[in-house]
């Protein structure tokens, strides 16, 4: 991935297009590109779920919707609430449209004619208001009823477990053959926790997760946990253990004993549309997988969430849902996200992991991001008046 996004940078094409660029790159990573593209002088088309990027990037928004693509001036934020004005008017428009079917209708029209008659009408006003007509009449379209799609998550609260809660004391980790990935790290978590690992990809962020996760066992020390507790863990591979014969229906109501409606409501719930409550697992995509396995892990009413990449299979819409149900989640998270939205609006502290620990970082993301920047070199776009200190006074040991 580095390498094919490097090579298109060196090319300096007169039009770039990358599809979802952040994916498989580390927060570092995600962190120079951005600032690297805000000052690129040529064509750039990007497809991206990482609503930063495209904050800081975009200066146009296309957004395909109802089939047909409509065109913003101004970066996402922007697109955003403008969007949210023209989902106004055309529900507006819709419901006019609606309205006057129903009358025609109720003049014993039949509703083929009065929808018919309703597309020649609105035809008739157009070109009324239209004053110079430069294309042929056809009768207008039938308006679609905006699609409303909502996302919304939510972890159910745990009961309170007093720390600690979760800990790795005096670990050591390398796996079998390889070299040592961690060394003496000592780490907690507690109920409170919001913690974001940062670190080049490689390094081990997944491997300390799996370490606190239980899923591999320390080659030195060892991890405490609390008896009671209940870790839920969602990674970019958490689709795969879903029985792909079962629908996603079957599969919470067999491992959960749910009744239908509670388990198709649970998978609404989690954005799954409904004709996906009934196929088979195997038939889905990688972000309705996800969307099941979201699910499935709320429903196990985790203590803590271990979440790695979990931005990867979702849409933004999701992504903000996510980012909603962590922040009224009264668990304790960890997380490892190349999505700075995520990171910002969670309030996770940064979590450096290098030189085989992982060390807390004191500062935000904003200082975070300036003190790579600095380190690699480059010029800051968003903040160039800020001086970084690359001393290592910045973290905790
Ligand atoms: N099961 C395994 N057996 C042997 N080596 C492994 C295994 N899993 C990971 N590694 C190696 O351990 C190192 C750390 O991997 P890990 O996936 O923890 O890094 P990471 O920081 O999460 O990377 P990324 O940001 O790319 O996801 C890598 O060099 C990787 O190749």
């Amino acid at each position: 991935m580095r390498v094919s996004l490097a090579r298109a940078l060196f090319l300096e094409p007169t039009l770039l297009l990358l599809d979802e660029p952040t994916n498989h790159l580390d927060l570092n990573a995600v962190i120079w590109l951005d600032n690297y593209l805000q000052t690129w002088k040529k064509t750039l088309l990007v497809v991206s779920h990482d609503q930063s990027f495209l904050n800081n990037i975009c200066t146009d928004i296309i957004h395909l919707d109802m089939k047909k693509l409509f065109y913003y001036k101004g970066n996402f934020i922007l697109f955003k609430k403008m969007y949210v004005q023209k989902r106004k008017e055309l529900i507006k428009e819709y419901e006019q449209q609606e309205k006057q079917i129903r009358e025609m209708k109720s003049q014993g029209m039949s509703k083929e004619k009065a929808e018919r008659q309703h597309s020649h009408k609105a035809l008739k006003e157009q070109s009324r208001k239209r004053v110079q007509k430069d294309e042929d009449d056809e009768p207008q379209e039938l308006l679609e009823k905006p699609r409303e799609y909502i996302v919304k998550f939510r972890f159910p609260n745990p009961p309170y477990l007093s720390p600690p809660v979760l800990g790795l004391h005096d670990v050591t980790f390398s796996y079998a053959g390889g070299k040592v990935l961690l060394e003496k790290v000592n780490f907690g978590l507690d109920m409170e926790s919001r913690v974001a690992v940062v670190g080049p990809n490689g390094i081990g962020k997944s491997t300390f997760l799996n370490l606190l996760k239980g899923e591999l066992s320390p080659s030195k020390g060892e991890l405490r946990k609390s008896p009671r507790l209940r870790i839920g863990k969602f990674d970019q591979h958490s689709g795969e253990h879903l029985f792909p014969d079962d629908t996603p229906c079957e599969y919470l109501m067999k491992l959960f004993n749910l009744p239908y409606e509670k388990s198709r409501r649970q998978l609404g719930m989690f954005g799954l549309p409904s004709y996906a409550h009934t196929i088979p697992i195997r038939d889905l995509s990688g972000g309705q997988k996800a969307r099941v396995a979201l699910a499935e892990l709320t429903l196990n009413n985790p203590d803590i969430l271990i979440l790695d990449e979990p931005t990867n299979n979702l849409d933004i819409e999701s992504i903000d849902a996510l980012a909603e149900a962590i922040k009224s989640y009264q668990g304790g998270v960890i997380l490892v996200s190349h999505d700075e939205r995520l990171i910002r609006e969670t309030d996770c502290e940064l979590w450096a992991l290098e030189k085989k620990n992982v060390r807390k970082f004191n500062g935000d993301f904003d200082d975070y991001r300036e003190k790579l920047l600095t380190s690699l070199g480059e010029a800051l776009v968003h903040n160039p008046s800020v001086a970084a200190d690359m001393d290592d006074d910045e973290y905790d040991d």
